[in-house]
């Protein structure tokens, strides 16, 4: 029996790298969690914004879904950009009677401002993929969305962490504090009746091209490993913090977050390579 743990991400694509499926992989990689994927939407965007969607017909979404179900049984799921009502549909019915833990990134909006999902999905993602939810993380405008309570301070995060719980029925909601300001963000977990908030200093950067996925992405690895909620949410916000810490200059917006960021802690002394060696 092997013990390899895998993770698949269901998602919306990105070209240059940065986010959705490609981003995910990259994260999937770096905490060795043999990384799956099924493609909903493919979009032509890069790091300036988005330039055109096309939405793969359900059916086939279904097919890629089947191929890998009957394969391989991953130990993680995370969906992504999942832009239509159909959608939402098929993933519900696969993953009703699963015990698979489910990370939910209610992707609706990239950083661009361009719109991923349309308003009726913003509402019905509420009753069919939130319940099914091991954790939920999203930022302050989908929370206010999915939740109706206008976001500005640490304890509006708390409730809306709280009515995704209590309210949509997802077992844990995280409230991402990345649109706030201050000189921290604070992401706020709420599970089985307790609040627990990560945080880490804000970096002064314009390069977050990716953000949101890679922190979920790192997240369900975690929980592919068999980490609890709190575990996989605080190795999840370390590996978020490193990647924005050494997020890259790429493109000509905003570039993507660095899925090695993590190996860079240490930064190397003068004329050593990141793993300590001279450079010749
Ligand atoms: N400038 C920053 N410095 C440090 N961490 C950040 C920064 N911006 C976002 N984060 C963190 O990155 C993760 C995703 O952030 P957020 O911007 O809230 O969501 P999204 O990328 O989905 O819009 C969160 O852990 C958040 O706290
Ligand atoms: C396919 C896809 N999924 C998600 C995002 C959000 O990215 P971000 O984490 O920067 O909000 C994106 N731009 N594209």
């Amino acid at each position: 029996m092997s013990t390899v743990k895998s993770a698949l991400t269901i998602a919306g694509t990105d070209p240059t790298g940065g986010a959705g499926i490609q981003a995910d992989l990259k994260v999937f990689q770096e905490r060795e969690v043999f990384g799956m994927s099924v493609v909903t939407s493919v979009v032509a965007q890069n790091t300036e914004g988005v330039r055109a969607v096309q939405h793969l017909d359900v059916p086939f979404i279904e097919q890629q879904l089947d191929a890998v179900l009957e394969d391989i049984t991953p130990d993680a799921i995370k969906t992504g950009m999942i832009a239509t009502v159909e959608m939402m549909e098929l993933i519900a019915r696969k993953l009703k009677n699963s015990s698979i833990p489910y990370v939910i990134d209610p992707v609706m909006v990239a950083k661009s401002g361009d719109s991923l999902m349309d308003d009726t999905s913003r509402q019905v993602i509420r009753e069919t993929l939130i319940p099914l939810a091991t954790v939920v993380t999203p930022n302050v405008p989908e929370a206010e969305i999915l939740t109706g309570i206008e976001i500005a301070t640490q304890a509006d995060q708390k409730l809306a962490a709280k009515y995704i719980v209590e309210e949509l029925g997802a077992k844990a909601a995280i409230v991402k504090g990345g649109h706030l300001t201050g000189e921290e963000t604070e992401d706020i977990l709420y599970t089985d009746g307790h609040y627990t908030s990560y945080y880490s200093e804000r970096f002064q950067t314009k390069h977050t091209h990716g953000t949101g996925c890679t922190f979920s992405a790192a997240i369900a690895a975690e929980l592919a490993k068999g980490k609890s909620i709190e575990e996989a949410t605080s190795i999840g916000k370390e590996f978020i913090r490193d990647a924005i810490q050494f997020s890259l200059e790429i493109g000509k917006g905003n570039g993507p977050t660095n899925a090695w960021g993590l190996r860079l802690q240490g930064l190397p002394n003068e004329g050593e390579n990141v793993h300590g060696a001279p450079i010749r």
